[in-house]
């Protein structure tokens, strides 16, 4: 199309220019030598950017700030060089978003304007739309119909989605934040494994509580994505008891409560977590947190340390190091957990067969007792020396891995670079980088999201965090290189049912509620083979 506008415009005295949702110019095609020449002085030329913040009024930048087509003439330009032309821009948007993707701008000499360029421009940016439409996947469009279907009956919010993109009413476009998408995706991934429709409650980044109710898109034989209806909660109205402690800080890079006094979190789990730590807290008893690496149990300690002791001294012993003097580890273990505060017993199930006895007498001596308690473990394990000194930790809790709740990454992020930024504005992570990090499984954890963070924070130098910062093993994008998560979800459902059904199919079809040829169906586009399975 630009090619063709090209040729039209070959040898005349107007020059066209695209230019991308930044308002960097891409491309710049036709106008003679002599306007060529006059534009890459002006810096009107590829690589540069002509955003209204830094440019002021242009066609360009002003046509993406405004939404609609502009017209700038002569002195109309801000910046002086520029007022030898006259430009129109008209925003490219996509069919099916409605984002704008870009600019279309034809530009020419001021003497040289005519009443002609705004028709050239329009007709042209309609024809560029339609065939962005007609390119649009076929998931794209079904997801839009459906949309519209669904929107024009209801009064409530109505979202359309996948990983990729979005599609909002204005109701919903109100209630939802950058990275809402993340958190919506995730959830219907996880609430709808199985399932062809769902409701429950999600809390969205601005800490709004909606009720929602979501259902697949598709064809049958694919999956176009979810569509969620949404009204907000009324007040007082609950489902689910809510965490007594404080809300989580909501909103990346926004909290609205000192960090580190909440327990950040906004899933399922993390809500579960909180509530059993208030029952731990008001408990008193020593309590004994398991996890896998990196999922964050020394964190949980020091935060029950805050709600039990805050202006008594926390000491973390570790048992990983009591090997290298076990004496001196023994002795400050005595000290310590005769005065008050909290003692941390780091990775207790590390701790030295031989040391095992003794610290157990310790425990139990009537001596120690004044002190809060906590120890972290992977689990409780195998008998042995060191599950005996576990057992002396009545209450348990259980930390649970990041691949579990995803949808903390956007709480626990902010968290972690507001740590790297202590003196500067906090970077946020852009939307697509939420995405992508959600779409990972952490075998490291918490401790792993923390190193991937800290260098993306160092790429990039201060502002927003892209995809392009993160590492790149990291970057992949999550569509291209996995099972969508919502896949994923079903995928383990389906292995789940099969596995507890010893591998019958049809026993897992009915487990599932879902007809045997379904399963089948399932089955194959999941890539199960269904050959192991029996029935
Ligand atoms: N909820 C959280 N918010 C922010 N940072 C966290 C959170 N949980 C853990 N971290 C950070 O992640 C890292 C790993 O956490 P932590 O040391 O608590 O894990 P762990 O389960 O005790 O690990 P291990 O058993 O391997 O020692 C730490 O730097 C910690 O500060």
């Amino acid at each position: 199309m630009i090619d063709r506008l090209a040729e039209q415009l070959m040898g005349g005295p107007a020059t066209i220019i695209l230019a991308d949702s930044e308002a960097q110019i891409l491309d710049r095609r036709a106008g003679g030598r002599e306007l060529s020449k006059a534009l890459d002085k002006a810096m009107v030329a590829p690589g540069f950017r002509y955003a209204e913040e830094y440019t002021g009024t242009n066609g360009i930048g002003s046509a993406l700030e405004e939404r609609k087509p502009f017209l700038v003439q002569g002195g109309e330009h801000f910046r002086e060089n520029l007022q030898e032309f006259a430009c129109i821009g008209s925003p490219l948007m996509h069919p099916i978003t409605g984002a704008v993707e870009g600019v279309l701008d034809v530009t020419c000499r001021f003497d040289d304007s005519n009443v002609l360029m705004k028709p050239l421009v329009l007709s042209a940016v309609r024809e560029i739309e339609s065939r962005m439409y007609a390119d649009a996947s076929l998931r794209e469009r079904m997801l839009l119909e459906h949309f519209l279907r669904v929107s024009r009956k209801t009064t409530s919010a109505v979202v359309s989605l996948n990983q990729d993109f979005i599609i909002t009413n204005t109701a919903a476009s109100k209630l939802l934040d950058p990275s809402d998408q993340a958190l919506l995706w995730d959830w219907t991934s996880r609430m709808l494994a199985g399932r062809e429709e769902c409701t429950g409650e999600v809390r969205l980044a601005q800490d709004i509580v909606v009720q929602a109710r979501a259902s697949k898109v598709g064809d049958g034989s694919q999956l176009a994505g979810v569509l969620v209806e949404m009204r907000v909660r009324p007040p007082g109205k609950t489902t689910r008891p809510r965490a007594a402690t404080p809300a989580a800080p909501r909103r990346p890079g926004r909290p609205t409560t000192p960090v580190g006094d909440v327990l950040p979190g906004r899933s399922v789990a993390s809500e579960r977590l909180r509530r059993e730590i208030d029952a731990v807290v008001e408990s008193d008893l020593p309590v004994l947190l398991c996890g896998e690496p990196g999922a964050g149990k020394l964190f949980v300690a020091h935060h029950l340390h805050k709600r039990w002791a805050p202006a008594e001294p926390c000491t973390v012993l570790d048992g990983r190091v009591a090997r290298q003097d076990p004496d001196a580890w023994l002795e400050r273990f005595t000290a310590r957990s005769t005065t008050p505060g909290t003692l941390v017993l780091r990775h207790l199930d590390d701790l030295p067969p031989e040391l095992c006895p003794r610290v157990l007498g310790r425990l139990e001596s009537t001596e120690t007792g004044r002190a809060h308690l906590v120890a972290t473990a992977q689990a409780r394990g195998a008998p042995g020396p060191a599950a005996r000194v576990l057992d002396h930790f009545p209450a348990s809790l259980v930390v649970p891995p990041l691949r579990y709740r995803v949808e903390d990454i956007a709480d626990i992020a902010p968290v972690i670079i507001k740590r790297r930024t202590p003196r500067s504005p906090a970077p946020r992570l852009q939307p697509a980088t939420l995405q992508t990090l959600t779409a990972l499984d952490w075998p490291g954890n918490i401790r792993e999201l923390e190193t991937v963070l800290t260098s993306a924070v160092l790429r990039s130098m201060g502002s927003d965090i892209a995809q392009a910062h993160l590492p790149p093993e990291y970057r992949s994008s999550p569509t291209r290189h996995r099972l969508a998560s919502l896949e994923r979800a079903e995928r383990d459902t389906i292995l789940q049912a099969l596995a507890d059904t010893g591998g019958n199919k049809l026993a897992a079809a009915e487990r599932l509620g879902i007809a045997r040829s379904t399963l089948y169906r399932k089955l194959r586009a999941l890539g199960i083979d269904d050959n192991r399975f029996s029935g």
